[in-house]
């Protein structure tokens, strides 16, 4: 399998507090990654450490199979300010970016700002939010990575910019050969974009996988109360709650759910995501595997 991340036991100190902890991730090459978790859960730190831009305090990262930071010219990285430079023109930074990447694609770079209705002779700091995240992922796309990892690509733009910046995004990965990892606050980005995710919360990676197998594999059982320790092996609890009479479980499995006493619904991506990230019971039986 051809992995675009891998991380084993990966942590980042700031000082003396830990911002990223334990963090283990296979993450296969051809998906479009979300990773999703509330502020200050480590997500930044996770990327810059996959791009090399921060060292690890403990671990290992790798990235297309070598130490991240060894292929800056395989790996494209949008950062959160989608950081542009002010005096320079759009076509300015197109003229940089020919200059800095031997697999620039100076056609598609054209055809976006084109498409974009952006003037190539307006300097970066007069565009909208919108229009800078634009041209930032077009020097992305345009370098041609294996890789392109968005930190909150689409957190200063409305609902109608976000959803065209997100179709681009998709675009661009039907026509080239590329990975994206984002990382997004909305479950519904992710929904539109991702066909994998990481949920991140405290520093830690609470379930990572492809989108798909994780829906098949999680299921809300609502039914007369019931000691978790009587369910069956094979159910991992994610969360629990129980009234006086009733008992309501989000579990993890492969095998189905034949128990009739059982009312069972399939959750949304925001049903699992919420629930990893609001877990904040503590279940008296073993809680989930991180990955699969
Ligand atoms: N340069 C830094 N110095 C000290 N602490 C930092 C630094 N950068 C991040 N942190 C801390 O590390 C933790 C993780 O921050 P990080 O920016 O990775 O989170 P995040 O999930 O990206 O948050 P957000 O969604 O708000 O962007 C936070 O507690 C943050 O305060």
């Amino acid at each position: 399998m051809n992995t675009v991340l891998q991380a084993h036991g990966l942590g980042k100190k700031y000082g003396r507090r830990w911002a990223l902890t334990d963090c283990d991730l296979v993450v296969p090459a051809g998906h479009v990654v979300g990773l999703v978790g509330p502020n200050g859960a480590g997500k930044s730190t996770l990327l810059n450490l996959a791009v090399g831009m921060l060292t690890p305090s403990a671990g290992t990262v790798e990235v297309l199979g070598a130490p991240a930071g060894a292929q800056q010219a395989k790996v494209g990285y949008v950062a959160q300010d989608t950081p542009t430079y002010a005096r320079l023109s759009i076509e300015d930074h197109l003229r940089l970016g020919r200059r800095l990447n031997p697999a620039w694609d100076e056609s598609l770079a054209q055809q976006r700002v084109q498409h974009l209705k952006l003037d190539p002779k307006q300097r970066a700091g007069k565009l909208s939010g919108g229009q800078r995240a634009q041209l930032a992922l077009t020097l992305g796309l345009a370098k041609r990575p294996e890789l392109l990892v968005l930190d909150e690509p689409v957190a200063a733009l409305d609902p109608l910019a976000r959803r065209e910046f997100l179709q681009d995004l998709m675009e661009a990965v039907a026509e080239q050969e590329l990975s994206v990892v984002l990382s997004s606050h909305l479950v519904s980005d992710v929904e539109r974009a991702c066909d994998y995710v990481i949920v991140l919360v405290d520093s830690r990676v609470q379930v990572s996988g492809e989108i798909d197998t994780l829906l098949a594999t999680h299921y809300r059982l609502t039914g007369p109360r019931r000691d978790p320790k009587d369910l069956p092996r094979d159910q991992f609890v994610v969360t629990a709650s129980h009234t006086d009479r009733q008992s309501t479980y989000l579990i993890r499995t492969e095998q189905p759910i034949h128990d009739p006493a059982w009312t069972v619904t399939q959750l949304t991506l925001e049903d699992l995501v919420l629930a990893y990230m609001g877990r904040d019971v503590q279940p008296e039986r073993p809680v989930l595997e991180v990955q699969r």
